[in-house]
């Protein structure tokens, strides 16, 4: 399947072709669906998106993936979302987090309720999503499919729709336990939309497009025949 680069991206021009994409969901069927990642280079695209003129209400939005923080932290994905994105004419969007909130106590038996109840919601969502937004780090990860990482083999190889991935302390630079959708939902969406920017991380995607490599998971993404692939370079 054809990855299609758009050079010179600026976050405005990615927020029209997202917005594009929605209002022929709308159109089509009635509703739209969008994926969106968490960190932080999303950001002045998220707040382009909002103010995109279209019927918000009928579009619904999740996280590909979240770290396992309560809703008040830092780091939290679901956060990210309701400051950046779900505000202006966005605010009428339907968001459904992975989770509301975070048992005090957190322990493994905690976890796996959790898994189990967004598992449930993410399973009812109407799949295929239209488009599923991505952003990579220097380690060439996606959403939160960190090589190495327990879980990581499962996320990349089950037919499973979400999984929770543990990263290590080391070498992998991310804090956090994370929920994530595995590459098979991240396939299952009418389009792939990645951004990047900056010289390094377009270093890692000239390495990642020449070969399918579960070293560097984006390399599956730009590597499989089942999904369009839109990237944006910034
Ligand atoms: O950590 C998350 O929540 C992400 O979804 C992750 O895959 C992110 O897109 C990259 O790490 C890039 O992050 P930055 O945008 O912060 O560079």
């Amino acid at each position: 399947m054809a990855v299609t680069e758009h050079p010179g991206a600026t976050p405005a021009a990615i927020a029209a072709h997202i917005a594009d994409a929605l209002r022929a969901a709308i159109a089509t069927r009635g509703q739209a669906s969008l994926a969106v990642s968490g960190g932080k280079s999303p950001i002045p695209m998220f707040e382009a998106l909002r103010e995109q003129d279209l019927d918000w209400s009928k579009v619904c939005i999740v996280l590909v993936d979240e770290r396992i923080v309560p809703r008040d932290h830092a780091a939290s994905n679901t956060a990210l979302v309701v400051q950046h994105l779900l505000q202006g004419r966005a605010a009428t969007a339907r968001f459904l987090p992975f989770f509301r909130e975070l048992a005090p106590q957190f322990n493994a038996a905690v976890l796996d309720a959790l898994v189990e109840d967004a598992t449930r919601r993410i399973e009812a969502l109407p799949w295929p999503l239209d488009v599923a937004v991505l952003g990579m780090g220097e380690d060439a990860h996606t959403a939160s499919l960190f090589p190495g990482a327990p879980g990581y083999a499962r996320a990349i190889a089950t037919d499973e729709r979400l999984a929770w991935v543990v990263p290590e302390q080391a070498p992998i630079p991310a804090p956090h336990a994370r929920l994530t959708f595995t590459l098979h939902a991240l396939l299952a969406s009418r389009e792939l939309l990645l951004s990047i920017a900056g010289e390094s991380k377009l270093a890692v995607y000239d390495r990642a497009s020449q070969k399918a490599d579960d070293t560097l998971p984006v390399s599956l993404i730009l590597n499989q025949t089942q999904t369009p692939v839109s990237v944006w370079k910034g």
